[in-house]
């Protein structure tokens, strides 16, 4: 037998042609610049478009037959003709949530910058607004929601719909909560809690009753974790919002935070950046505003990455308060409360704002 090398290979495919079209394998790129000769084996990939391209086996096939009918019998190609996908086509699975407008996820880069208060008062808002709003408390390390809602002891009810046992999540100040502390024993090390929490946090979504909904708030996990995509591939998250407290190490948290959303295999917007905690201001000096972690830190942060500012709240002794007793401080008319009320009409136009310029998010499906 001759020589072989790739050129050799390459003519020998231009004999396959792709059904329908009539152009051969090689004219339309379908042969990856990956050929390797050793000895009398030959291997290489061949790229199709989709995953679902009807024609892959008989391509496959041709080849190996073209490759041993113009050079010789003697090549060994069977089964190493590797298979690639250009873009794999995302399995049609079903919406779990199709009564759901708007899916919007709470973040933070760190721990403790007051995402799950952001996330409460923000839900408790949009209520108040006139919208009908659900909010999941996914943050497995420390689920707060139920305290923040006052609903800690309540009792879990499931109801039938047709034929399905769901979970009814609790309704208070007109929002419908449901919290992984629910199902994942608080008290139970994290790193065992870590591995139920995709599960149960799939059920708190998939078998709820979860029904019609403006905006359904996910309260995630502070950084980045595998709670984080099995939201985005659960789910199709219409965009995050970001919580931020003003100092650098948040901000360099809320940094890798955005960069995970937005990496190209997930994508999903952010909407904007919320800076917690900007500054203090005393009872009795109304006036006067104390920046005890910095100024305008992530008002700059959303300078530089272009991303909208949410809003600032300020450091507040009612909000610790309002959190401890079961009742969110965007349910007063006090600044606060109005803070709040702003923050969700950013929120509501951010989402808009995304809604017509982008087009429907589509659930994030990872290939290994
Ligand atoms: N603007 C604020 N003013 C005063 N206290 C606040 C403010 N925001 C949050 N807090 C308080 O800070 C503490 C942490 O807040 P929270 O639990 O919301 O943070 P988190 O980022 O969700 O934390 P974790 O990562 O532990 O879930 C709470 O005691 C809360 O009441």
């Amino acid at each position: 037998m001759e020589t072989l090398y790739p050129r050799l290979i390459l003519d020998a495919l231009t004999n396959v042609r792709y059904p329908g079209n009539g152009k051969n394998i090689v004219e339309l790129g379908m042969v990856e610049d990956d050929i390797r000769i050793d000895g009398n084996k030959v291997s290489f990939s061949l790229i199709f478009d989709k995953s679902t391209d009807p024609f892959v086996k008989s391509l496959v096939k041709a080849a190996e037959t073209a490759i041993n009918t113009y050079i010789s019998p003697e090549v060994e190609i069977k089964g190493n003709i590797a298979v690639k996908f250009r873009h794999t086509a995302p399995e049609p699975r079903e919406n779990p949530l199709p009564g759901v407008k708007n899916i919007i996820g709470v973040s933070s880069g760190k721990g403790g910058v007051g995402k799950s208060t952001v996330a409460s008062n923000l839900a408790v808002a949009l209520a108040r607004l006139g919208y009908k709003v659900g909010l999941l408390d996914a943050d497995i390390f420390g689920p707060s929601v139920p305290k923040m809602f006052g609903v800690e002891d309540e009792p879990i009810y499931m109801e039938t719909v047709d034929g399905n046992d769901l979970i009814v999540p609790i309704e208070k100040y007109g929002v419908k909560v449901l919290s992984i502390g629910f199902l994942v024993d608080r008290n139970s090390p994290v790193l065992w809690r870590g591995a139920m929490a995709s599960r149960a946090l799939n059920q708190l979504i998939t078998q709820a009753n979860w029904g019609e909904l403006d905006y359904f708030l996910i309260d995630m996990p502070p950084g980045t974790s595998d709670i984080h995509l099995t939201l985005v591939q659960t789910l199709a998250v219409t965009g995050v919002v970001i919580v931020s407290t003003p100092q650098e190490v948040a901000l360099a948290d809320a940094r890798k935070g955005i960069a995970m959303f937005t990496d190209e295999k997930v994508n999903v917007p952010v909407l904007g950046i919320v800076e917690n905690m900007a500054w203090f201001t005393p009872a009795a000096h109304p006036d006067e505003r104390y920046y005890l972690f910095g100024r305008d830190g992530a008002v700059k942060l959303s300078e530089e990455l272009k991303v909208k500012l949410l809003a600032q709240i300020p450091i507040v002794g009612t909000i610790c308060e309002g959190g401890d007793s079961g009742s969110p401080i965007a349910l007063n008319d006090s600044i606060t409360g109005e803070a709040f009320l702003d923050l969700g009409r950013s929120v509501v136009e951010a989402v808009e704002e995304r809604n017509s310029q982008l087009p429907p998010s589509a659930k994030v499906v990872t290939h290994s």
